[in-house]
């Protein structure tokens, strides 16, 4: 269980990881190096991602500049062409994509589109990747082989948060050193999600006492890749519970900034947020995990947009899809890492959701018991209640 000792002692470890004897930990090395690769993309700048496959050369749609674009073409072996996830590639190509080619499509979950001079411009290629700018080409664009890699190269775009858009194109190996661009094995970035949350340890915790729990602790998780903190409340006598092989009160909650701090009657996050803290604590004891993961892991600024495709009639599910993003892509494994480090590997959790209950379970904790974790619908979310029960299979 967490203590002030144990805490500095696990800083203190965290901080020599990198730096012992033998020289860096190769998997923070790895860490280190897609989270670098993501900003990149973040700022525009092309990276390249290399393999048993060859190399390939990416820049994501949504950030990209002419700068970019023309390094891209400078190096590529074959045109650049854009990737898109399958069901915005749909769209873009004003068709269903056809079935064996969807389930190509789908295992790859990517489909290339090509680009003639008249869309190889940053205006176009964000109209491309972008269906709220539900601005559909009078042509559609033609489909392009599948450059090897591309998984991979959606994954990079999706860590970012950024829209499932990239332009690609096969350059000669030893590019990116004389093009000074950093260089991500694909290994790296589809290990990435697994190994940043299983490297998750505690940094700083303090007493905050809570207008609803005043004996409240919040203990601070970072991962070795220098990525966004997690956060644990802990709440009455958890290591109590816990040492005496209980299973407390636990929610893991994925952060919501419109629901959880401005109120929105979109969704359900904030009844339930402050509603787990108090049940919590008439309980004796809880820990709700606040987790980095808004919007179901597609990040605010992609949220906004599913809002804004739910606006145009989507439901929560469809939207994400139009994006690019899939309904759901969260990571249990934070949660689970969190819960051990805690020292707290048995809970009755608070949850309508059976996915978390199965994915929470899959990475090794035992889970006692569901208590359901329901609140009125409010006038405005009635419909995004209905869709998480209908299509998420939530249970009530
Ligand atoms: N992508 C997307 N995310 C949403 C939407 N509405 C709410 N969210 C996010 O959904 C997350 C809420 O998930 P949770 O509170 O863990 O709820 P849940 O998965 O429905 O499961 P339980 O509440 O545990 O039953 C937050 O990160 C919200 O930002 C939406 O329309 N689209
Ligand atoms: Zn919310």
């Amino acid at each position: 269980m967490t203590s002030p000792g144990n805490l500095a002692s696990s800083s203190l470890a965290a901080s020599r990881r990198d730096a012992d004897s033998t020289g860096p930990d190769p998997q923070i090395l790895a860490l280190r190096g897609v989270h670098r690769a993501v900003s990149d993309l973040r700022r525009g700048t092309p990276v390249l991602i290399h393999g048993a496959e060859g190399a390939l050369l990416v820049a994501a749609a949504e950030t990209v500049g002419a700068l970019g674009l023309a390094t891209l073409s400078e190096a590529a072996l074959t045109p650049p062409v854009l990737l898109l996830a399958p069901a915005r590639a749909a769209a873009v190509l004003h068709r269903p994509v056809p079935q064996a080619q969807a389930d190509k499509a789908e295992e790859v979950g990517a489909v290339a589109i090509r680009l003639p001079p008249a869309l190889f411009d940053p205006v176009s290629l964000r109209r491309l990747a972008d269906p709220v700018v539900e601005d559909l080409l009078p042509e559609a664009p033609e489909r392009a082989p599948l450059p090897p890699l591309a998984r991979a190269a959606l994954a990079l775009g999706k860590l970012g948060r950024l829209l499932p858009a990239l332009i690609a194109a096969p350059v000669p190996e030893g590019i990116a050193q004389r093009l000074s661009l950093l260089t991500v094995s694909v290994a790296d970035v589809l290990d990435y999600p697994a190994s940043a949350a299983s490297s998750l340890r505690h940094v700083a915790s303090a007493q905050v006492p809570l207008e609803d729990a005043p004996d409240a602790r919040i203990v601070a998780f970072r991962a070795a890749d220098g990525g966004i903190e997690h956060l644990a409340i802990l709440i009455g006598r958890v290591e109590e519970v816990a040492a005496a092989g209980g299973a407390p009160l636990v929610r893991a909650h994925s952060e919501c900034f419109t629901g959880d701090l401005l109120g929105s009657l979109r969704c359900d996050c904030g009844p339930q947020l402050r509603g787990a803290i108090k049940r919590m604590a008439a309980d004796g004891a809880g820990v709700l995990l606040y987790l980095a993961q808004e919007g179901r892991g597609i990040g605010l600024v992609n949220k906004l947009r599913a809002y804004t495709l739910q606006d145009q009639g989507l439901d929560t599910l469809d939207a994400n899809r139009a994006l690019g993003y899939g309904a759901d892509e969260r990571n249990f494994l934070v949660a689970a890492t969190m819960l051990r480090e805690l020292g707290v590997p048995k809970v009755r959790l608070l949850t309508n959701n059976p996915d978390k209950l199965a994915g929470l379970a899959a990475c090794g904790i035992e889970i006692e018991g569901r208590e359901a974790h329901q609140f009125e619908a409010n006038g405005v979310n009635d419909h995004y209640l209905e869709t998480k029960a209908r299509r998420f299979g939530h249970l009530l």
